[in-house]
């Protein structure tokens, strides 16, 4: 049964490992990357009735309600009469998928509101194909192919953007190196210990562009390992850092300590997936 008001939740994406395997003759990158759902994200709540879109939450100010934000792309796309109130509260612009998750997030609740869902969802975005599910899963192509991947075990994370916006292009346009191999085959990761073992062989190729255009992403990375973190690296094009904790309690006490640099800094779980229907 189609339903009316609702509310979705837009969990961030983490790019636990991403390599740049390739680029194509239009420019866009060919992508190998294991991607996971944090529990914090934006919100997005849906009703009927003309297309329209509000803003609130923390990171609102600076993201226009305009016909570029991908949550009204997202809706046009699909063809939807539907009025938008988006809480944000990720930061933009900050390799966590905030905008390519808003605009799944719309069409998830588009798809309970009894729509279709629209041909060729990555006119919106490379990341809104893995956004869609918002589970687990390996990341190939630009962005098309999506495998999702068995549950991972439970992750203590702590992220931390030092509030400086990088532009996933300037990003791109800045690596040295485009040919890159491809991920070690991803095993069924048993513990945390046996996904961080994992990670060590693996790399973000666009951690070291991004470096250069924002140095600070170096800071954030040698504060999440000096705050006991077993393993920390940038997510995307950043510039935002996760680090993986051994437990809830340190991720806290780690998220304290890092609060006082003035950085955007969360202690956050893996997401659930998303409700079924
Ligand atoms: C890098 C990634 C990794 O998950 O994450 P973010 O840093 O954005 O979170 C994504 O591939 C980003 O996805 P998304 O932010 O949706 O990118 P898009 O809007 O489609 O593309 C923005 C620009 O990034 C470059 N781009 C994007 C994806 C890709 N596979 N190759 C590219 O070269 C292109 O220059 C493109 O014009
Ligand atoms: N709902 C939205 N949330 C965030 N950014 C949006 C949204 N709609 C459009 N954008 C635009 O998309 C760009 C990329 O933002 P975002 O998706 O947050 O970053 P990233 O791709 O690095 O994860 C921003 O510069 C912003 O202007």
């Amino acid at each position: 049964m189609p339903m009316t008001n609702l509310v979705e939740p837009a969990p961030a994406k983490l790019n636990l490992a991403l390599h740049v395997t390739g680029r194509r003759a239009d420019g866009y990158h060919l992508l190998d990357s294991l991607v996971c759902f944090a529990s914090i994200g934006d919100e997005v709540h849906l009703s009927p009735g003309p297309l329209s879109l509000s803003i609130d939450g923390p990171f609102s100010e600076g993201l226009a309600s305009d016909d570029d934000n991908l949550c009204l792309r997202a809706a046009g796309l699909a063809g939807a009469e539907v009025a938008i109130r988006l809480t944000k509260n990720l930061p933009v612009a900050s390799g966590i998928g905030g905008g390519s998750a808003d605009a799944a997030a719309v069409l998830r609740g588009l798809l309970r509101m009894g729509h279709e869902l629209p041909a060729d969802l990555q006119r919106l975005g490379a990341d809104v194909p893995v956004c869609l599910a918002s589970t687990p899963a390996r990341m190939q192509g630009i962005g098309e192919q999506v495998t999702p991947l068995p549950t991972l075990p439970p992750l203590y994370l702590v992220l931390v953007n030092p509030t400086v916006a990088l532009s996933t292009p300037q990003v791109f346009a800045a690596m040295e190196q485009h040919e890159n191999p491809a991920l070690p085959k991803i095993p069924d990761f048993a513990t945390a210990k046996a996904l961080i073992q994992w990670l060590r062989g693996t790399r973000n190729d666009l951690e070291a562009p991004a470096r250069r255009l924002a140095p600070v992403i170096g800071e954030v990375l040698a504060a999440l390992n000096a705050t006991g973190a077993g393993f920390a690296r940038m997510s995307g094009s950043g510039a935002t850092c996760f680090g993986i904790f051994d437990t809830a309690r340190q991720a806290a006490e780690a998220a304290g300590i890092l609060g006082r640099h003035g950085w955007w800094v969360v202690a956050t779980e893996l997401a659930q997936p998303p409700a079924p229907g």
